[in-house]
Parts: structure tokens; sequence; C-alpha cells
């Protein structure tokens, strides 16, 4: 059963194509595409794939982004696909829902914490976990050792967040700088700024977590920015990659078994 993943976040689409629907199946092939180079996949990336025989997806990037993914698995010779993505739901794979409207959650939020609680089921720990994602936008999700959502920080990722200081003053045109304690240059100023801002947010989910269960959170960080946080962390973390696609299989399997 080839399964196509498909997130499309507000800078890139990511894409792989498992040989299965479930956790642990191989990964044939994987790829992303800046957003305004969706029309290249059905000619490019994907062509010579074998055809999936199922898709599920998860988009925050809007209803044009879908809709051109949409065309081009139409464009795609022999593919037979009924494309389906991810609305939160109030309860999914073992995580409950405890956003004030559940479908109004990031639907790669919902993804990403399904997959990170797996992942810790895995290792045979259930645990209070911190689910970060460093994308265009920053999030960090907690869980508690039952699997509810609790609630979660929306922050601006390292690009918005310079090119709104950029955008603001004058004296902020600066080529990226190097992450320092005491930053003594506007370069080093900006990107630690930003980066701490960012470890900053998740140090402090640690701590409201922490107190609010009464146990040390496990802490899981993906996104394709989130190498670039690794260094600059006060607690310990893991960082998975795959996190949006691990998530999307468990639910697959949820789905069609
Ligand atoms: N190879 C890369 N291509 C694109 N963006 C990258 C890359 N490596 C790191 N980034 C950073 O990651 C961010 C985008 O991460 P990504 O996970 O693709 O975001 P989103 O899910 O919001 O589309 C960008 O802000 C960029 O600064
Ligand atoms: C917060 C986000 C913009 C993150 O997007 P990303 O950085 O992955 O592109 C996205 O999850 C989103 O649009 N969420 C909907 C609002 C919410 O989660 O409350
Ligand atoms: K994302």
């Amino acid at each position: 059963m080839t399964f196509l993943a498909i997130d499309i976040g507000n800078t890139r689409l990511k894409w792989a194509m498992y040989e299965d629907h479930r956790p642990g199946a191989a990964l044939l092939a994987h790829g992303a595409e800046f957003l305004e180079h969706i029309e290249r996949l059905a000619e490019g990336a994907w062509a010579g794939l074998p055809a999936p025989e199922r898709m599920l997806g998860c988009v925050v990037a809007g209803e044009t982004a879908r809709r051109r993914v949409h065309e081009q698995i139409e464009l795609m010779l022999g593919w037979n696909l009924e494309p389906q993505w991810v609305v939160p739901s109030i309860a999914e794979a073992g995580v409950t829902n405890g956003y004030d409207h559940p479908s109004r959650l990031g639907a790669d939020r919902w993804v990403a914490m399904i997959g990170a609680r797996h992942h810790m089921l895995q290792l045979g720990d259930a645990r209070p976990l911190i689910t970060v994602m460093v994308g265009t936008a920053v999030t960090v999700d907690a869980m508690d050792a039952q699997g509810r959502f609790l609630g979660g920080l929306i922050i601006p990722g390292h690009g918005i967040m310079l090119r709104a200081l950029e955008g603001g003053t004058a004296g902020l045109h600066v080529p990226t700088g190097e992450v320092r304690c005491f930053p003594k240059n506007t370069s080093d100023a900006l990107t630690s700024g930003g980066t701490y801002a960012i470890a900053g947010a998740v140090e402090r989910m640690y701590q409201h977590l922490a107190e609010h269960c009464g146990a040390e959170p496990m802490c899981i960080m993906a996104g394709g920015a989130g190498w670039k946080m690794s260094p600059s962390m006060t607690r310990p973390f893991e960082l998975i990659n795959n996190l949006i696609f691990d998530g999307l299989l468990v639910m697959a399997e949820k789905r069609w078994g």
C-alpha cells in the first residue's frame, strides 16, 4: 500500500513516499519544494515514482496551495488518488485537543504532536511532552502525560523576526551573524536575539508544563530550521526531522488499518 505524505508549510512543501501507511514503513523517496515551485512536482520530483495508493497531508499554507497540489496529483498519469487532508479534531490517535476551537489549531501542530507522542511511547515513557516546530513560524505545544494537548505558543520564526526588524527600523540592514552570549555587533545582536527569543519561549513553556504536571517534560523538536536552535537550547531535547511524516503515518494506520 504505497503511501504519499505531504506537509505544506508557509515556506516549503515537504513530501515523502513510503512503502506502506504505517509507522516504520520503508521510505522510498522524499523531497521539498518552495511553494512557488509546486508546479514543478508532476514533471520533476514525482516523475518516475511508483503510484501511491493512498495520500494524507497537512496544510497550513491556505486553500490555493492545496488546490495547486491537487492539480499536480491530477497530472500524474497512472496515479488514482483520493487526496485526504488532516483536520484537527477533538481527539485522534491517543491525543486530545484542548484548543477552544479544535479545528482552528494548525494541522501541522496536531500532526506533529501525534507523531511526538507516538515516538515517546515507543521509548516506553509516558511523560509531559513539549513539541517545538521551527519553521516559518515557531510553535511550542504542551501535552500532559495522558496525551492531553493543553495549549501552545506561536512566535515568529528567524526569517520573519529579521524581516520585521529590517522593515521597521532604519539601521538594521545587516548580514546574518553568529549566536553569542554577549553580542557586540548588530549582526550578532540580531541573530542571537532571534535564537534566544525562541529558546527562551521553549524554556518558559518547559517551566509551565513541569509545574502544571509535577514532572519533567520530554522535549521533541522539528522543522526546517530546528538544527539552528540545537546549540542554544536550555533543556535536553530530541531533534526528529520527519516528525510530521511520522505523525501522518500514525494517523494513516488508524484510518486505513
Ligand atoms: N534548506 C532549507 N530550505 C529552506 N528553508 C530552510 C532550509 N534550511 C533551513 N531553512 C529555514 O527553515 C524555515 C522553513 O522551514 P520549513 O520547515 O520548511 O517551514 P514551513 O514548514 O513553515 O514551510 C525557513 O524560515 C528557513 O529559514
Ligand atoms: C502557526 C502556523 C502558522 C505555523 O506554520 P508553519 O511555520 O509551519 O508554516 C500554523 O500552524 C497555523 O497557521 N496555525 C493555525 C493557527 C493556530 O494554530 O492557532
Ligand atoms: K511546518
